[in-house]
């Protein structure tokens, strides 16, 4: 299971990967749970990362504008992130995720056929009329996405967990293995959240809060020992 760490600004990227990230997921919460951060953020984190680990981008808790969305991906691509992150927040139903997924994933791959697109939907869907985390794998499959990740809209202390018990999040994994696509999940995942994920077969989990001092998401910052410290967790279960 890969970690993926969702750092703000250079300081906590360098943080990420010294701590042994394997995916450096460029991020901005003041606007969202998926905020997008802005392009000379990602161009400067490309740069200080190093070739083999990954930079991934959000492009932010997106609106039902497939336009916007693929310009936003566009833009994602040419500062330099290969791993392009989608929050399904304004798409309200199966074919609104569906259009606007289609349409990022042709921007993507015809301008870069190596850089990897993860449709991502919310656990807690419900709270803010987002596309229901079920179709989430779906939409990712039939839009040529690489994987279908689920994370929380609303950060107000409740987990991933506190929306899908662990059987729902193997549902949602082994329906996303079968169309031959990975799988990634998130949403203050804690330490001890990190095991039953892996146990499911979860290809990607993303954390931020749990890779805080404090855990604490916003007003705390990411830290090499914490980081390491999930790092050295998730290689145990190996
Ligand atoms: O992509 C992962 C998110 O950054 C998770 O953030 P969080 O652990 O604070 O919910």
């Amino acid at each position: 299971m890969l970690l993926l760490i969702s750092p703000i600004n250079n300081e906590e990227a360098l943080e990420s990967i010294e701590g042994g990230a394997d995916i450096v997921d460029v991020k901005n919460p003041k606007e969202g749970s998926l905020g997008a951060n802005f392009p000379w953020v990602i161009s400067e984190i490309r740069k200080m990362t190093p070739d083999d680990m990954l930079v991934s981008a959000t492009l932010g808790d997106v609106p039902y504008k497939p336009g916007t969305v693929s310009l936003a991906a566009m833009g994602a691509l040419t500062s330099g992130a290969d791993y392009i992150k989608v929050g399904l927040y304004g798409t309200s139903n199966y074919d609104e995720a569906l259009e606007v997924m289609t349409n990022v994933v042709k921007t993507v791959k015809s301008n870069n056929p190596n850089a990897t697109v993860v449709a991502s939907g919310y656990g807690d869907a419900h709270r803010v009329g987002a596309v229901s985390p079920w179709d989430i794998p779906k939409v990712a499959k039939e839009s040529g996405s690489d994987l279908a990740m689920l994370d929380t809209a609303v950060k107000d202390g409740k987990t991933l967990f506190d929306y899908l018990n662990i059987d729902d999040l193997k549902k949602f994994v082994e329906e996303t293995h079968s169309y031959g696509l990975k799988s990634a999940l998130a949403g203050s995942v804690k330490k001890e959240q990190l095991k039953p994920l892996y146990d499911i077969g979860c290809d990607v989990v993303g954390v931020r809060g749990a890779a805080c001092t404090g855990g604490d998401r916003n007003n705390g910052k990411i830290s090499r020992t914490a980081v390491a410290e999930l790092k050295e967790l998730v290689n145990s279960f190996d």
